[in-house]
């Protein structure tokens, strides 16, 4: 079938794609890597004509136009499913609504729960021969919405790779309504940061808990990325790859060996992951590759699919834990630094595995105003989210060890986290034990 004719019919401008939003329209904007970008610059052209325009994302990882033009919110409001340090930097100027819900959930929220929403709008890889549009690296709930959305609105660029599934990673061109070809803008890119010597001990701690044959899931943050880069250099071998995102250092992995993914109970030799932001080297790796496969949240996350791979070996960072064990991975106090994301999702699903095991990492401190401030805490700051609650999270490690906590009493997590925490720190966090009922008088530290 030649689908040439239905392309030209269904081309037009981005202006004049973007006169199906209305005012009060809910719409969605696309996530990562597929955030539109000629459509959000038509859009924010029409900002007098239109009133609360209700925008969802997920990840913003470029400065959408509609932000700038309407400083006051009264066009259009921003809500995100998930922050980045981008959305971080807009809710300092203005609000950024965000949706707490654990990632593996969204597809579904989306199918059942939400009203349908008026206009989706999503960045796409060139039509193929069969008239199929691929998402590029955000599979997601990219699907979910386009099903849900009255209207679909794609915005062609050459520059995004071409994603095979797994399932859910493109959109037929009958599915379409309008078509906008893109001014091909490059994509996001994360610089590969150097590790922290603070992060190589902390990666030294975890690959010691890892055999041969495991299957790794890393997440978002500092840490997690320089644990996956030192596995590259360790001389671990057949790993697997099953991960909400993808990034460099899976192909660090890759390109030294380490991952064949030949032993993994599912999708045998796939590396699987749900969404990809990275460095350039990333985007040309996955590109038309057979050996990676999207697939949307609900499947990479789900933990009793992603458990389904034996030794799973999950690493997520996080912003501060209590003694007794709950882990805040999204807020400073009542300040919104990211979301639940997948953390939940990959902590339960390494429980779940035989083998298992998750480790949740962060450094022992910071230091702020000239002073270092300890991330084992007493209590959270008032305010502050729990991502993992203290029954669920298995292993905390900081620069200075390694604590596997699950089924521990309150007075062994007082004395097992203490033990992680900075040594300038240790005695005010044993007096806070104290204070607490929490320490017994024959807990010691190491
Ligand atoms: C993605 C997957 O594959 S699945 C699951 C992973 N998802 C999750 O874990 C979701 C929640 N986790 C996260 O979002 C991240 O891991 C984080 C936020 C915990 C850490 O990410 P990083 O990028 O390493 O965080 P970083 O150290 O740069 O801190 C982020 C911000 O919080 C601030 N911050 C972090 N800890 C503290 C603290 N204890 N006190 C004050 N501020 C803090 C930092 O200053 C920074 O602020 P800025 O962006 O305004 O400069
Ligand atoms: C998009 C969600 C990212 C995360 O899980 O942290």
């Amino acid at each position: 079938m030649n689908y040439v004719n239905e392309y030209r019919k269904k081309l037009v401008s981005a202006d004049e794609a973007v006169k199906v939003v209305n005012s009060g329209d809910w719409i969605d904007y696309g996530s990562m890597c597929g955030q539109v970008v000629m459509l959000d610059e038509a859009l924010a052209r029409r900002k007098e004509e239109l009133k609360d325009v209700k925008i969802w994302t997920l990840l913003t990882l470029r400065r959408p136009r509609v932000m700038d033009v309407d400083p006051e919110e009264e066009s259009f409001v921003w809500h995100s499913w998930h922050l980045s340090a981008m959305d971080r930097k807009i809710a300092s100027e203005r609000a950024v609504y965000y949706s707490p819900i654990r990632y593996s959930e969204l597809p579904r929220y989306v199918r059942e729960h939400i009203e349908p929403l008026a206009v989706a709008m999503l960045q796409v890889a060139p039509m193929d021969k069969h008239g199929y549009f691929n998402f590029g690296p955000q599979n997601s709930h990219t699907r979910a919405v386009c099903e849900r959305a009255r209207i679909v609105i794609v915005e062609v660029n050459n520059q995004l790779p071409r994603c095979l599934g797994g399932y859910e990673e493109s959109i037929h061109i009958s599915e379409v309504d309008y078509i906008v070809e893109g001014n091909n803008p490059p994509l996001p890119q994360l610089p590969d940061a150097a590790s922290s010597e603070v992060d190589k001990k902390a990666a030294e701690l975890i690959i010691e808990e890892m055999k041969d044959e495991c299957c790794v899931q890393l997440g978002i943050g500092g840490m997690p990325n320089a644990v996956g880069k030192m596995i590259a250099e360790s001389d671990l071998k057949d790993l697997g790859c099953h991960t909400e995102m993808l990034v460099d250092a899976y192909v660090h992995m890759y390109e030294a060996g380490r991952l064949t993914g030949r032993k993994k109970n599912i999708d045998p030799g796939k590396m699987v992951y749900d969404f990809a932001v990275g460095s350039q080297r990333l985007y040309d790796f996955i590109d038309n590759n057979p050996l990676c496969a999207s697939y949307p949240v609900n499947y990479t996350n789900r933990p009793s699919i992603a458990a389904l791979n034996d030794n799973l070996i999950t690493i997520n960072n996080a912003i501060e834990v209590d003694l007794y064990g709950q882990v805040c991975a999204e807020s400073v106090g009542t300040r919104i630094i990211s979301g639940t994301g997948g953390q939940l999702d990959f902590v339960l699903a390494a429980y779940e595995s035989r083998g298992g095991k998750s480790f949740v990492c962060l450094p022992s401190c910071s230091e702020r105003e000239g002073k270092l401030k300890s991330k084992i805490v007493p209590t959270l700051k008032p305010g502050a989210i729990v991502t993992d609650p203290r029954s669920v999270a298995h292993y905390i490690v900081t620069e200075y060890g390694k604590f596997a906590m699950k089924g521990m009493s309150v007075w062994q997590r007082a004395e097992g986290l203490i033990n992680l925490a900075h040594p300038q720190l240790r005695d005010e966090l044993i007096q806070a034990a104290q204070a607490q009922g929490i320490w017994r008088r024959s807990n010691k530290i190491s």
